[in-house]
């Protein structure tokens, strides 16, 4: 396994077009603007993300899905809601008066106990619900964000992970990568955890690698936004996603595996240490390659108490070794090269997001548009353009060909359709500094 690990390190040279950056910028418009922190200090967030696979001459961030976590509109909120969530937790001295407070407080009352132990999980399952029914695209204004239900298409992911690493155009890359995926066996989404042949045991830690902008984010919403509506893995007592993005900001400050819970769910500072020790928890830690963690699995401090304080890096290590909450589930997605990481030995399942299918991507296209007649036309156009629909492949990537098709296609246009990345690049500029001026008019964007 820690062959295929280096492979997949190699393979970071991406196949993802170059000349584009593909980052999901979940943080664009909407959820999480860190400019300074509470003393002054800056916050810098999307920088640097660990390995940005491909040259960002062009930014095409798209930040539909992420920003279904958490939305914290400014780091003055993030600080309020978290001083509101933790007390003075963040200090030792506070966390140990919490501790005491912990195991002196009257068990009977526990929340796990009756109706409310359900009124807790109901309310995070409301709240995860709110959180991941809708993606923001483009300009929209926050919250006017299109239902992922919606334009949610099934992505091709396997078990297992990509042997080869090529060195070509990136075009013929992918093109190969979508003829090898025949012989990968598929996996859903939701089955990620199951057992589902005989020779599997128990599946404890998931690692889902995937190329940027494949899918891995809107996986992680539909796999939360399906729990939260009860349509799947309702086995499962809680599920708590974890953007390491924002696990970043936190870097710095001690917390118990409680307390960091209270500030990224806030709908659950009702439950207790005792209740998450007996209900069953999936943590999903979703773009470990934007975790500014150094994660050392092989010297750290042995944490088994979910209100012992400690640093942030040393209680995610001991959650993915298992010491902490043995019976948790744990769900990791990267981008290959950050996903070595991981120990395999820690791993019980490797799952890869390959993106579309040929089939897919029509789909894609026609849940896009109701239009049926301009849906028809984008395909039947991209069938023609052997590099567009190789590139298809990529969710981030049929994103980019709908919004300047649409355009193209919609409005009085004379000139010929993009036929290469180029002409579609330009064009996806254009589109965008458009809809930038039919946003801001003649003003400044606001600082964000
Ligand atoms: N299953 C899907 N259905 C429809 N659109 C999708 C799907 N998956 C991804 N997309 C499109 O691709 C974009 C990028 O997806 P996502 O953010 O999930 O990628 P990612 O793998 O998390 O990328 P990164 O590594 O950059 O974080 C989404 O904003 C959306 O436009």
């Amino acid at each position: 396994m820690s062959e295929c690990v280096m492979e997949e390190e190699e393979r970071a040279e991406s196949t993802v077009p170059s000349c584009v950056s593909l980052k999901s910028d979940w943080s664009k418009d909407q959820p999480l603007h860190f400019g300074i922190g509470p003393q002054g200090s800056p916050l810098k967030m999307d920088e640097d993300r660990a390995e940005s696979t491909v040259p960002s001459c062009v930014s095409l961030k798209s930040d539909q899905s992420k920003g279904g976590i958490i939305n914290f509109r400014s780091s003055e909120e993030f600080y309020q809601k978290r001083s509101a969530s933790i007390g003075d937790s963040s200090c030792p001295e506070g966390e140990k008066k919490r501790r005491t407070e912990l195991q002196t407080a009257d068990l009977n009352h526990s929340v796990s106990q009756g109706g409310e132990l359900q009124e807790v999980i109901e309310g995070h399952k409301m709240s995860l619900k709110r959180r991941c029914e809708h993606v923001t695209e483009g300009t929209h204004e926050a919250g006017s964000g299109t239902l992922l239900n919606k334009i949610y298409t099934e992505l091709y992911i396997t078990e297992g992970q990509s042997e080869e690493v090529d060195t070509q155009h990136e075009v013929r890359q992918l093109e190969r990568t979508s003829k090898k995926n025949i012989q990968d066996t598929p996996i859903k989404c939701q089955d990620i955890f199951k057992v589902l042949s005989e020779q599997q045991r128990h599946i404890r830690v998931v690692l889902t690698n995937g190329v940027a902008g494949v899918g891995k984010t809107f996986s992680v919403q539909k796999f939360s936004l399906d729990w939260a509506e009860g349509l799947e893995n309702q086995d499962i007592s809680l599920v708590l996603p974890l953007s390491c993005r924002e696990l970043n900001l936190i870097r710095d400050e001690q917390h118990s595996l409680l307390s960091l819970l209270h500030v990224f769910h806030p709908t659950l500072q009702k439950i207790r240490a005792e209740d998450l020790t007996v209900w069953k928890l999936l943590f999903i830690f979703d773009g470990l390659d934007e975790s500014r963690f150094s994660l050392g699995f092989n010297n750290h401090q042995l944490i088994s108490d979910v209100t012992q304080v400690s640093s942030v890096d040393v209680l995610l290590v001991n959650l993915i070794q298992g010491n902490l909450l043995p019976s948790a589930l744990i769900w990791i997605t990267s981008r290959p090269a950050a996903a070595h990481q991981i120990p395999p030995s820690c791993v019980d399942r490797i799952t890869e997001v390959r993106g579309f299918t040929d089939s897919q991507k029509e789909e894609y296209f026609r849940r896009r548009f109701s239009d049926e007649d301009l849906s028809k036309r984008i395909i039947s156009h991209i069938k023609a353009s052997r590099s567009l629909h190789i590139m298809c492949l990529i969710p981030v990537f049929c994103w980019i060909t709908a919004i300047v098709l649409e355009d193209m296609m919609t409005r009085d246009q004379r000139g010929e359709l993009p036929q290469t990345l180029t002409d579609l690049y330009s064009h996806f500029l254009m589109v965008q500094i458009k809809r930038k001026k039919q946003k801001y008019g003649g003003k400044q964007r606001p600082e964000s």
